[in-house]
């Protein structure tokens, strides 16, 4: 018997070829056929099950995730699956736990900043996970400036030894994943001291634990932080603190690409940029790049599947009420959520070739794109987190009650998702380095050096500044170059009104400190453009299937319009456009939307999602949500009686005394 499909009629609708649209969404078609087999490998594995993680206590959520990392691991040799499967079998395992940050930042980070001697050394028996590390640079003291690090390793020329110590409560490592209770190792950032001469922060291989019977080895204070936002989420993983009493290690397990401590204790920087300490950051940033679409998506997909499931008001002559989809409100809500989910997604994917060339470039000593990198990787990471973390929220209010169910997947999925906007980098922090990025790239505008990558446009600034956009009809606002330069003019001429405004300080650093609300909003602005003209830019590619590229020109005019909407007072304070243009923009977003409608459910099919991976039962491909929840709460433990434990004590003498006051 064929299975029930509450979405069948929806998914006649569309438009477009959704084989095609899949793999487009995956990036190619081996891609999508690796991901398809690995995330229904996890989805009929009863070890990944994951929907009664939200009730499990701390304990036993923590020792579910590392039987769950034993397993999988186990799946990895077994299966002898490559790098790049193990890492999408990790993210369809959907649980944050100490291998994220081993894979994801120790090794990242012995690869980055150490020598070849080092890689041998250490690499192998990562790998292998025959020793497991984290990244210890957080302190409680300090987190964002990392220049502010107290813990120092003073080298002893006497022993050949470096001395890790926390001089300072605030110096203790605080936040570290994979620290609290598991890593064998850590890359420990800490201030090098020589000669009494302090060399600033830089990265240390420490042991912390014995191999064989994993206690803290002698001078080291390891453990937990605590439990931290919302039930399940992000409690799997072990965050956790460190102190150092004089703790020896040797000197080469300094991380010496970046400098050298030599056998006589002389300090040596090399040509490589001190930046580069940072590198393992500038990885991270853009893998969560990446992952924001995935978030986004997923959030999407469950609101777009219910809402259409979803019906509220307007039945005529006894037939069905309205689907919420159909909502103009709801539409103007969901669906620029949905173009942002392919959005993020493609600039992700022009971020990673971004990584690769600047790394390969580094490996060649070409350090001239690092700027541009640091600037791309944290502006993105600010920019997707912030969106995706609003939007997952935003999803769950467009589930109205049902959202906020703990099997709607969307709270467990906020309250994982939402760290991110403070890890790898406070966003605005971040954004505030893009800014500063953005000023040195408008300051050097008149000395000939030609802006190159993201910031080419400023390099047409005279234009930009005087251009006048030719919008006369909505339609007018179809055309890419109308869009792109609208982008260009309005981060070109918010960027050159804040650097005027900063001329006026007589300390620039004072300046930048009094105007960083508006920097914020120029990076914010430069961010948007990239991400609409990347978007622009993958419509220029061969996109085959019926179909599949006119949707992607509508969800990236929705992107575009919806952004130009949002932010009006922009376009318009700058004169990039007059208020009647604004109009026309919206009155073609809402025409766009109604060509959205008939594929919402396709445009979210092709993330290619299994129920598993969604967690949600409003989510869930069928459609049938009313049964299923139904089910779903006579599984809940306080159903599991039919009277409640406490009832005795607490509740019926409440009762009891209630009758005999009604008796006085
Ligand atoms: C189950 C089994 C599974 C097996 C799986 C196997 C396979 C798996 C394969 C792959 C797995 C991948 C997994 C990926 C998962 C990843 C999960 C990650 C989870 C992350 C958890 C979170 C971790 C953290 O949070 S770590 C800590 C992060 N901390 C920060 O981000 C701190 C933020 N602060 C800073 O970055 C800096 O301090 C600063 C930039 C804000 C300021 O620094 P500063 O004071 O030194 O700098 P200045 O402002 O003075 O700038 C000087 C100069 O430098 C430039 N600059 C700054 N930063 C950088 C940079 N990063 N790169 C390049 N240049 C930089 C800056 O622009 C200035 O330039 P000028 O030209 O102006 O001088
Ligand atoms: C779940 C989680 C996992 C983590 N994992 C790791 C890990 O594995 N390893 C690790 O080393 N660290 C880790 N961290 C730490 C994380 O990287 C830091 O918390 C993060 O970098 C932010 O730093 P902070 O906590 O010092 O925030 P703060 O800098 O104290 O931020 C507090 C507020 O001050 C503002 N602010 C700070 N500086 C400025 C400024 N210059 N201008 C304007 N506003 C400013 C911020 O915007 C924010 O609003 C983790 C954190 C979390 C929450």
């Amino acid at each position: 018997m064929e299975a029930l499909d509450y979405h069948a009629e929806e998914r006649r609708k569309a438009e477009f070829n959704l084989d095609e649209m899949k793999i487009v969404w995956a990036g190619s078609r081996r891609n999508y056929e690796l991901s398809d087999r690995v995330a229904r490998l996890v989805a009929s594995d009863p070890v990944f099950r994951k929907d009664n993680r939200t009730m499990l206590t701390r304990k036993d959520l923590f020792k579910d995730t590392l039987r769950k990392a034993a397993h999988a691991w186990k799946r990895i040799i077994d299966l002898r699956l490559s790098e790049e499967e193990a890492n999408m079998l990790r993210s369809y395992v959907d649980q944050p736990a100490f291998t994220d940050l081993h894979w994801g930042m120790f090794i990242p980070a012995i690869k980055g900043q150490g020598t070849s001697e080092q890689h041998e050394k250490w690499l192998p028996m990562a790998y292998k996970m025959q020793i497991i590390g984290c990244y210890a640079q957080t302190e409680l003291g300090h987190g964002s400036n990392v220049q502010g690090l107290e813990t120092t390793a003073t080298f002893d020329p006497q022993t050949d030894e470096f001395d890790l110590h926390s001089p300072t409560l605030t110096s203790s490592k605080w936040w570290p994943g994979g620290l609290g209770k598991v890593s064998t190792h850590a890359v420990v950032y800490a201030r090098l001291i020589t000669g009494g001469q302090d060399h600033g922060v830089h990265g240390f291989i420490v042991q912390l634990r014995g191999l064989d019977d994993h206690l803290p080895l002698p001078g080291i204070t390891v453990g937990d932080i605590g439990m931290k936002f919302g039930s399940g989420a992000y409690n799997s993983m072990d965050n956790g603190l460190l102190r150092f009493d004089h703790v020896r290690i040797p000197r080469n397990q300094m991380l010496m690409r970046v400098s050298q401590v030599t056998r006589e204790g002389k300090f040596v920087q090399s040509d490589v940029p001190r930046q580069l300490v940072y590198g393992t950051m500038v990885y991270v940033r853009q893998t969560i790049v990446s992952d924001a679409s995935c978030a986004l998506a997923r959030a999407v997909c469950i609101a777009t599947r219910y809402s259409a499931v979803r019906r509220q008001f307007g039945s005529q002559n006894g037939g069905p009420e309205i689907q919420v989809i159909d909502y103009k409100t709801q539409q103007s809500r969901l669906f620029p959520l949905l173009a942002s989910a392919y959005a993020f997604r493609f600039v992700g994917e022009w971020l990673k070739w971004l990584y690769t060339d600047v790394t390969q470039r580094l490996q060649a000593n070409d350090f001239s794109t690092l700027p541009e990198a640091h600037a791309c990787t944290a502006g993105l990471k600010s920019m997707t987190t912030s969106v995706t973390a609003d939007a997952i929220e935003e999803c769950r209010k467009l589930c109205g009650g049902h959202g906020y169910l703990s099997n709607s997947g969307l709270p467990e999925l906020f309250a994982v998702y939402i760290p991110t906007c403070t890890y790898e980098g406070d966003n605005v922090v971040l954004l505030l380095q893009v800014a500063r990025f953005l000023m040195k790239t408008v300051s050097q505008l008149g000395s000939g050096k030609k802006p190159v990558g993201t910031t080419a446009y400023m390099g047409r600034a005279e234009h930009l500044m005087q251009c006048r956009c030719e919008v006369e009809m909505a339609q007018d606002w179809l055309k890419p170059s109308t869009i792109l330069e609208a982008f260009e003019a309005r981060a070109v001429r918010m960027s050159i009104a804040c650097a005027k405004s900063l001329g006026k300080f007589s300390n620039p650093e004072d300046g930048f400190a009094e105007l960083s609300p508006d920097l914020v909003e120029v990076a914010i602005a430069h961010c948007q453009l990239i991400v609409v003209s990347k978007f622009l830019e993958k419509l220029q590619q061969d996109i085959p299937g019926k179909g599949v590229k006119r949707q992607l020109e509508i969800l990236c005019n929705v992107y575009a319009l919806h952004l130009l909407h949002k932010h009006l007072g922009d376009f318009v304070a700058t004169g990039c456009i007059t208020p009647n243009q604004g109009a026309l923009a919206n009155e073609q977003l809402r025409l766009l939307y109604a060509q959205v409608r008939p594929n919402a459910i396709a445009l979210v099919d092709a993330f290619n999602y299994t129920d598993h991976y969604l967690g949600s039962i409003l989510g869930c491909y069928d459609g049938n949500v009313y049964q299923k929840l139904y089910q779903e709460a006579w599984k809940d433990p306080l159903n599991d009686t039919v009277v409640p434990d406490g009832y005795l004590e607490y509740l019926r003498p409440i009762l009891k005394q209630h009758i005999r006051t009604a008796r006085l």
